[in-house]
Formats: C-alpha cells, structure tokens, sequence
C-alpha cells in the first residue's frame, strides 16, 4: 500500500487542524505546494471520525485532479476506487452508498447543490485549491456562508489554498481561523532567462533537448497555453528527440495532457515510464495545482497562460494569452520537489517574476462580465437566492450593478417592483 513518502509537511499539524475544525464552524487552511493539503486532510477528518455522519467532500477545480487525488487517497488507505473513497466529475460518478471521502470538481458541487441546497449527505466540506478563484469556487464559497448559518451544529467547512489570501476569507467568514501549515517535502531549484524568449515553443523545446541530452534520469513537465501550442510542441519535441544521435540518450516518451483529452489519455501520465525511458509531458494549466506526477523531476515554465475575458469596450469575450501570476509560477514550480528534488526553468527573468507578474492570479468574476457572471448564477437556478444580493467575496460594485439593471430589465433578464429589481 503506498503511503507518502516521509511524514508530510500538514502530517505534524493533524492536532492543530482537528483542535480548530473542533472548535469552529469554517477553517482556512494556507500550506504551500506539496505539503499534503489536498490528499491528507480528507484523512485526517476520516481518521478522527467526520465521516461517521455524512461524507467528507474535497472540491477540485479540474475534473483531472479530482479523479487522480481521489486514486492517491485510495491507494493510501488501501481501498478499492469508489468505495470508501471515489470521485464525481461530469459524467461520471465513481461514488458507491460506503463512500466517505468524496472529490468532486466545484462544479458538479455547485450541481448536487441545485437538488439538496443544505448539502445533507456531507459532514465536512473541504474547497480545495480556492486560489483559483474559478467563479464556482467563488459561488461556493458564498453558498457556505449561507449554509453554516443553516447547519453551523453539523456542518465543518475547510478553505484551503496555497496562497489565498486568508485574512481575506478570514474576514469574509467572520474572522475565522486561518492556520499556516509551512514546508515542503523536497527543494526545487529554480533557474531564470536572461530574458523573455521572443518564441516560447522553441524556448521550451531547446531547454528540453538540453535537458533531455545532459540530465540524469526524471520525467520534464513542460506548461504550454493550450492544445495548439501542445501539439506543436509534442510534434517538434519527437522530431528532435528522433534526430539525436542513436544512443546518446535514453528512450523517450512524449504525452500530451489538456482538458479536452478522454479521461483514459489523460491518465496515461501517471502510469509509470517504462525502464530506461524519460517522459515529457506537455500540458496545459490543467496540470498547475493538485496534481502529482510520480518522476517529474524538471518543470519547463514559459510563463504564459490562456485565459478568457471580457472586454468592456467591444462587449466581447477574448481568449488570450497572458502572462502567469507569481502564485500560478510557484504552483507550476511546485509540481516537481513532491516525490523528489526538482529543478524549474523559468524562461523568464527573475525581474519580470518580482515585478511584472501579478500577486495571484485575477478572480474569474472580475475578468466576466456583469451580465455574464449573473446570467451563470441564474442558470444555475440556486433555489431561494437573491441573485442580485448574492454574497461574493470580490463583489461587483455596486454602482456597476446599478447601472446594469435598467438595461437588463428592458430585455427582461430581471423584474421590476417599485424601483426595486429581481431575477426573471
Ligand atoms: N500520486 C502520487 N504519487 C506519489 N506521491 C504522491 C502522489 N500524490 C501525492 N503524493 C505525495 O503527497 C504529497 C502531498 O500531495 P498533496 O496533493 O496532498 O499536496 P498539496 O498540499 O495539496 O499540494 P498542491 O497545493 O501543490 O496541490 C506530494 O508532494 C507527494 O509527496
């Protein structure tokens, strides 16, 4: 049965943790990348008995992350997948009536939440990676506000991040405690550019080569922004490799990983490398948080993600690429250093990491539109919530809202009653 490796980083924080969840409804839990977050604090809950009347649920923003953690926990606890421990992502649940430690994405939570808005079957709600700040992490969080109001004697819900800002949440959730699990298993050495490559492609296929060509053995895991840059990248990087000189380097194996791959391709990456053979594996952001890939020794980090938003003068949603944030750059870094020491190779300067990237990366919210973001809550159809009132952690101001309604109500997308506006 595989266990971590060596005691875990939140491992030595287990009485900490239960002492807090014990004695308060909400729990901010901030660990840095690899400390045990998303695999351990499930078990830990499990072990001190929360799961005895209503399972614990572990949110995920990324449906490859939910089934893969969701197969560590298992393994850990040596249980067959979708017994005790299983996983729901659209489409597919992999849940039986045992099932006490549940991953789930945000979304298929946000779904559950439409037919039982308390959330019942679940003792312990755990949202992971809240960092992200997809707009469901976001709406879920104002739904957990609601819901301990509701069920503050039987309900515990733990925020956890690598980075959010916890006095934040703190804050938001009536100054909650924030606990700091600090430390890493292994280090990783991060290396700069001199400076931004004018083609990051071909940047990240030279740092591959090279490392491919000097390196001693471990898999590379190379971000790239989405599937066109993946399948130039998978295609040159197969090329060169077949260029090389026969037998001056080991075998090796090119993967590609990004949202829209089946399931079964998807998990070809945590299937171990045959022998003698190094993996590159070219992924989108799918692979930024959450995920451990066991022998990923060597990240390639070209410092660029695609991310839609709105532009409020044309009225028009773009995807674009966009630089990373410094939280994105040290989740990327940090999925080597978790089974052993790591190197990442950041094609960037360390003054554009220090100066030119954000703090964390921007709330979905703020990059949506107004109407957009509201016309997604509304879909969602939350049964007794003021949509217009709803309770964000980054609100859209309220003059914009203002401003928003009479236009909505003339294309009846809201009611109006006495000057004062409702959801159709
Ligand atoms: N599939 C796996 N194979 C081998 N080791 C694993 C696996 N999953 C987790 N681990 C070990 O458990 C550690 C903690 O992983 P976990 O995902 O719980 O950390 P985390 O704090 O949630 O990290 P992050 O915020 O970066 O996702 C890893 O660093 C690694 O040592």
């Amino acid at each position: 049965m595989p266990s971590p490796p060596q005691p875990l980083p939140i491992s030595e924080h287990a009485d900490e943790i239960v002492a807090a969840v014990e004695a308060n409804t909400v729990v901010v839990v901030i660990g840095e990348t690899g400390s045990g977050k998303s695999t351990q604090l499930s078990q830990i809950l499990h072990r001190c008995g929360y799961s005895r009347r209503g399972a614990i649920a572990v949110t995920q923003p990324r449906r490859v992350a939910a089934v893969s953690v969701a197969r560590r926990v298992a393994q850990e606890l040596g249980v067959p997948l979708g017994d005790e421990v299983g996983y729901a992502i659209r489409f597919e649940d992999r849940t039986s009536e045992r099932t006490c430690i549940k991953y789930l994405t945000d979304g298929v939570l946000l779904r559950e939440s439409l037919s039982d808005p308390e959330l019942k079957q679940y003792s312990v709600i755990i949202l992971d990676e809240a960092h992200e700040r997809s707009l469901n992490t976001d709406i879920l969080l104002g739904l957990m506000k609601r819901l301990i109001k509701d069920r503050a004697s039987d309900l515990k819900v733990l925020i956890t991040s690598a980075t959010l800002d916890g006095l934040k949440v703190s804050n938001f959730f009536s100054g909650c405690p924030v606990l700091n699990i600090p430390g890493t298993l292994f280090p990783v050495e991060k290396f700069y550019s001199t400076e931004r490559p004018t083609n990051y492609i071909e940047s990240s296929l030279k740092t591959a080569i090279d490392i491919h060509v000097k390196e001693p053995s471990g898999d590379v895991l190379i971000f790239m922004t989405g599937m066109d840059d993946i399948d130039k990248m998978v295609s040159k990087l197969k090329e060169k490799i077949q260029n090389l000189e026969e037998g001056s380097c080991m075998d090796a194996l090119v993967l590609p990983l990004h949202g829209s791959l089946p399931p079964e391709q998807q998990v070809r990456v945590f299937a171990p490398a045959p022998p003698n053979c190094r993996r590159f594996i070219v992924a989108t952001n799918v692979a930024e948080t959450s995920l451990t890939v066991d022998g990923v020794v060597f990240v390639i980090d070209c410092g660029y993600v695609k991310q839609r938003q709105y532009n409020p003068s044309s009225g028009m949603y773009s995807l674009d690429v966009v630089q990373i944030s410094r939280v994105q750059a040290d989740q990327r870094a940090g999925r080597a250093g978790r089974t052993r020491p790591g190197k990442c190779y950041r094609l960037y300067p360390i003054s554009t990491y220090q100066k030119e990237f954000l703090e964390a990366t921007v709330p979905e919210i703020q990059r949506s539109s107004l109407a957009g973001s509201v016309l997604y809550l509304k879909s969602l159809d939350l049964p007794d919530i003021n949509i217009l009132k709803f309770d964000f952690l980054d609100p859209p101001s309220r003059p914009a809202l203002n401003g928003k309604l009479e236009s909505w109500w003339q294309v009846r997308l809201v009611s109006r009653d006495h000057g004062s506006y409702g959801i159709t």
